[in-house]
């Protein structure tokens, strides 16, 4: 790609094809349709599963879907000038999701939440109609991280996210190929590619998530003094001891030596 350091292009594409092994996200046949938000993340998903088409020894093909939950202002029509660009299959869909979540919406519940269950019903829906089975997302290493220690912090529960999981439709494989990118890359890939990246315009655009933004800087903050802090948390991910947790619903498999490490 013309205008992007190379050594940083190279780096995310040795990521992405790493985590596309491990987790075994995409075989011969595969139709994958890319979440498109429009953000950094989404934008560089598709430019990477596109350059992963052109080389990889299994045929798959790729499309895009765009849903836009009726925010004013959201620019769509930026979007879709960005997949029109890239000669990709896409579906732009409307909804009504902004009026309903205005009518519904209990005082104190979560904007975000309700607003990112219909968004994923809507996805759902639309890549069944493409007739998609899989449905890839632009959740990156930072995000697991974040998530992992959000889910503990504030909530109790030892999760995350999987790289690769069936939907509840149960149809739809959703799949996260971006899980070894680091954020701050796929930052600098955005600016050096100009990607256009537009806001989703929702009211709490930009103000919500501070939990989320006070995990950033706390990790940033532990960066400093264990610098290799996110890939160790993103390990931890995929090294579970079942017995040195108190769930008692896991198996006990592991051994007592094991488990002295
Ligand atoms: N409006 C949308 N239409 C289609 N897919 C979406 C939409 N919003 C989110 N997604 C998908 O869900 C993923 C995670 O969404 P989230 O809102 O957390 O975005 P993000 O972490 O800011 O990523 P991005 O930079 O791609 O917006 C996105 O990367 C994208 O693949």
């Amino acid at each position: 790609m013309s205008g992007i350091d190379q050594r940083l292009w190279q780096r995310l594409r040795r990521d992405f094809g790493r985590a596309v092994g491990d987790f075994g996200l995409i075989g011969e046949g595969d139709r994958i349709a890319v979440g498109i938000s429009g953000g950094k993340d989404s934008y560089t998903l598709l430019l990477l599963l596109k350059e992963l088409q052109r080389r990889a020894p299994v045929n798959f093909q790729v499309c895009a879907v765009n849903i836009d939950s009726g925010y004013p202002g959201y620019r769509t029509d930026i979007i879709e000038g960005f997949l029109k660009e890239q000669q990709v299959e896409y579906r732009m869909v409307p909804t009504e999701h902004y009026a309903i979540i205005t009518d519904k919406r209990r005082p104190g519940s979560s904007y975000c939440s309700i607003c990112a269950r219909l968004k994923r019903g809507a996805l759902y829906t639309a890549v069944q109609e493409m007739g998609c089975n899989k449905l890839a997302l632009g959740h990156h290493r930072d995000d697991f991280i974040e998530t992992l220690l959000l889910n503990q912090f504030f909530v109790g529960s030892l999760k995350s996210m999987a790289a690769s999981m069936l939907a509840d439709n149960g149809q739809t494989t959703v799949i996260r190929p971006l899980v070894y990118l680091a954020e701050a890359d796929i930052v600098q890939f955005s600016l050096q590619a100009k990607l256009p990246v537009v806001c989703c315009r929702c009211p709490v655009c930009g103000t919500a998530d501070l939990r989320r933004r006070r995990m950033k800087s706390l990790l940033k903050e532990l960066e400093q003094e264990i610098p290799h802090i996110k890939s160790s948390l993103l390990t931890a991910l995929g090294n579970v001891h079942p017995r040195h947790l108190l769930d008692g619903a896991l198996s006990r498999t592991e051994t007592e030596e094991e488990s002295c490490a």
